[in-house]
């Protein structure tokens, strides 16, 4: 698969402030790549860069194979941008807007079959403040397809939807990638990007602290697992501690917390079986996406 995105060593700051640091990453064709990251981490600022809605300071960039600085009309043209709560005015119907952002492309989409895609199709004579968050959101996104972009750079998508009109924004942005677009998302939920992205750069004080598969960030996190139960008769603690898979044994009131590595709800079932204890309650609680970001960005913190 070919490279469509290349963000080489980007710097950019605001007067004193560092917005990006030094960030790297390459995005491949048609997949759904998650800039991940917490709150003023530099991801809006890099891919604005990448969009060629902002200048960087040093670096290089390269979109479809041109430069966003110098071939800025060109980039404008093949990469669709939604931006971070972007509101259109408030009389302005889904077709006036989808007819504006339409003329400013030499191909526009057919906007019908975008609304259509996107659940909007009897909303053309609706104005824009008469929308639910959802059907605003949707909209944009619709505005941001409208170039017949190669590429979008999607951004928060999803803040400030229902779990129902999500999991539908969801659903949509799979459609989106099926029908040959790169994607670019910008988001800090963890659930999302678990859900959505191939690959994701974390980013963390402006520079990449990972870049990897979902499954593969919360494996290079190295994340503890947890196994709890409440044992239905007396229980050596010893035991457990003892085995090489477990680093940790508490006792929250009649509950028992072992955590460790490797296969260690195996490692604690075994013991319990030979001491005849059955374990009540069993939960086991893998390591998940959330728990990788808290490691990874604090790895870099201390
Ligand atoms: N136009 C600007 N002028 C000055 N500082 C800015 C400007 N835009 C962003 N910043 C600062 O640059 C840093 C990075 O901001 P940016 O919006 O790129 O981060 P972010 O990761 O997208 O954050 P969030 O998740 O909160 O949107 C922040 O400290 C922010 O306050």
């Amino acid at each position: 698969m070919g490279i469509v995105v290349e963000v080489k060593n980007l710097h950019k700051r605001y007067g004193d402030r560092v917005a990006v640091d030094d960030v790297s990453f390459a995005v491949e064709a048609g997949e759904i790549f998650g800039v991940l990251g917490p709150n003023g981490a530099g991801k809006t600022t890099t891919v604005e860069c990448v969009s060629g809605l902002r200048t960087p300071d040093r670096g290089q960039l390269t979109v479809l194979g041109l430069d966003p600085r110098r071939d800025r009309r060109e980039v404008r043209e093949r990469v669709g941008v939604q931006l971070q709560q972007h509101r259109l005015p408030d009389r302005q119907t889904v077709a006036e807007a989808m007819q504006l952002y339409g003329s400013f492309y030499r191909e526009p989409a057919d906007g019908r079959r975008l609304l259509d895609m996107l659940g909007l199709a009897g909303k053309h004579d609706t104005q824009y403040r008469q929308l639910s968050g959802g059907q605003q959101q949707r909209l944009s996104v619709a505005l941001a397809l409208v170039g017949s972009p190669t590429v979008a750079v999607l951004d928060e998508l999803t803040t400030g939807l229902d779990p129902q009109a999500r999991r539908d924004t969801w659903d949509v942005i799979d459609e989106v990638r099926d029908s040959g677009v790169t994607i670019i998302l910008v988001t800090h939920f963890m659930d999302e990007a678990e859900r959505l992205c191939d690959r994701l750069a974390l980013i963390d004080a402006g520079r990449v602290v990972a870049l990897d598969t979902p499954a593969g960030l919360v494996a290079s996190a190295a994340a503890e697992q947890r196994v709890r139960f409440r044992p239905s008769t007396r229980l050596d603690e010893r035991l457990l501690a003892d085995l090489p898979e477990v680093t940790g044994v508490r006792r929250h009131g009649q509950q028992v917390l072992v955590t460790g590595t490797g296969n260690l709800l195996q490692a604690v079932t075994s013991v319990l079986a030979q001491q005849h204890v059955v374990a009540e309650d069993l939960r086991v609680e893998q390591a998940s996406l959330d728990d990788a970001f808290v490691t990874l960005t604090r790895r870099r913190r201390s």
